[in-house]
C-alpha cells in the first residue's frame, strides 16, 4: 500500500465528496480548508472546530457558510463535528493528537477516514487511541495548499482501503501534489516540504536584510526580496521546471550572479541547508520518542 508514487494534482484533482471535519483549525488545517474551498468544495460540506469563540468568529467571517464549533462553548464540539463525516482531519499540535483520538473515538463512524497532519505522531500511536479497525491516514502537508501549490506526503494506516486512501488524498489533491511514501519517510518529507515554506520565507528575510545593508530603504528591500522569491517560485511552479537550469539562465558567465553563487558555495550554503533539514528530521524523531 505504501508505494512511492508521485501523483500530480491533475491526475487526481476531483474535489472531496462527503463531509469533512477539520478538528483544530489553526494554520495548517485552515490552509487545507482554504485550498479545498478554492478548488471548488462547498463550505457547507465542511465543519471546523477550534478552542475558542474568538477564533471561531474569525473563521466564520473569512469563510461564509462554514460551520465552526468552539470547544469553549461546547465541550462536545469535536465529537459533534465527526458524527457523519466521511473524513476527519486532525490538526492540533502533536502533543494533543492521541488525546483528541481518544475523545472522538465514541463518536466516530466505522467508515470515517481519520487523517492526521501532525508531525511525529506515529500511525501505531494513533491506531492505539482510535477504535479497532478505524481507517487512518498519516500525512505531512504544507501551508502553500492555501494557494493551490501544496506538497503533501501521505502514508496509509493498517486498516485503510485503496478507496479510503483516495478519499484522504482528495482532501489535498485539488490544491497541491500528493506523494505516497512509507511512514518512515514522513519525517524526511517534513524536513523538506513540511517546514520548507519557512526556509523560503527565511531566504526572503535574509535577502531583504542584505539589501538594507547595501543601502536600500527597508521597505524597498522587502518589496524586492518578496517579489523576487514569489516570482522565482512561480517560475518553478511551471511543470517540468528544473531549478538548476533556471539558476543557470540568471547566471551570466563571469557576471554578478556567478560571484554571488561562488560566495554561497564558499560559505557552504548547501551543507548549511542540509544541516537544517537534518535537524528538522531529528527533532521529529525526538518528538516521536517524547510522545511515545
Ligand atoms: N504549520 C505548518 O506549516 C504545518 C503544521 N503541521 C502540523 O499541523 C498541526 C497543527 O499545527 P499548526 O496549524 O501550525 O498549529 P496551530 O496552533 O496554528 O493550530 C492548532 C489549532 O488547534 C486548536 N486546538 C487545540 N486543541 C483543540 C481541541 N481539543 N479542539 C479544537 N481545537 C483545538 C488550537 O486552538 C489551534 O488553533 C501540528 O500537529 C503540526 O505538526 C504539519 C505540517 C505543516
Ligand atoms: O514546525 C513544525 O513542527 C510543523 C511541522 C512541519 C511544519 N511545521
Amino acid at each position: 500500500m505504501n508505494e512511492t508514487l508521485p501523483t500530480a494534482p491533475s491526475a487526481d484533482s476531483s474535489p472531496a465528496s462527503g463531509r469533512i471535519a477539520f478538528l483544530g483549525c489553526g494554520s495548517m488545517n485552515e490552509a487545507i480548508l482554504a485550498g479545498l474551498l478554492a478548488a471548488g468544495t462547498p463550505a457547507a460540506n465542511m465543519t471546523a472546530t477550534v478552542r475558542r469563540t474568538e477564533r471561531a468568529g474569525e473563521l466564520r467571517g473569512r469563510y461564509p457558510g462554514l460551520t465552526v464549533l468552539a470547544e469553549n462553548e461546547d465541550p462536545e464540539a469535536n465529537s459533534k463535528a465527526v458524527a457523519g463525516a466521511s473524513v476527519a482531519v486532525l490538526g492540533v499540535k502533536p502533543a494533543g493528537i492521541t488525546a483528541l483520538c481518544r475523545s472522538i473515538a465514541p463518536a466516530l463512524e466505522a467508515q470515517t477516514v481519520v487523517v492526521s497532519v501532525a508531525a511525529a505522531v506515529t500511525i501505531a500511536a494513533m491506531e492505539a487511541a482510535l477504535p479497532a479497525g478505524q481507517p487512518l491516514v498519516r500525512t505531512m502537508p504544507n501551508t502553500p495548499l492555501q494557494v493551490g501549490r501544496g506538497a503533501v506526503g501521505l502514508s496509509g494506516g493498517s486498516h485503510v482501503s485503496e478507496v479510503q486512501l483516495k478519499e484522504a488524498s482528495a482532501v489535498f489533491a485539488g490544491a497541491g501534489t500528493v506523494v505516497m511514501v512509507p511512514e518512515e519517510q514522513l519525517d524526511a518529507v517534513g524536513a523538506v516540504s513540511g517546514s520548507g515554506p519557512a526556509y523560503a520565507f527565511y531566504l526572503a528575510e535574509a535577502m531583504a536584510a542584505a539589501g538594507v545593508e547595501l543601502g536600500l530603504e527597508p521597505a524597498v528591500a522587502m518589496t524586492l526580496a518578496r517579489e523576487t522569491v514569489a516570482g522565482a517560485g512561480l517560475m518553478l511552479a511551471v511543470e517540468g521546471a528544473d531549478p538548476a537550469a533556471l539558476r543557470k539562465a540568471v547566471t551570466s558567465p563571469n557576471g554578478t550572479t556567478e560571484r554571488a553563487i561562488a560566495a554561497f558555495d564558499a560559505a557552504g550554503l548547501p551543507a548549511i541547508i542540509a544541516a537544517g533539514a537534518r535537524a528538522a528530521k531529528e527533532r521529529a524523531a525526538e518528538l516521536s520518542r517524547e510522545l511515545g
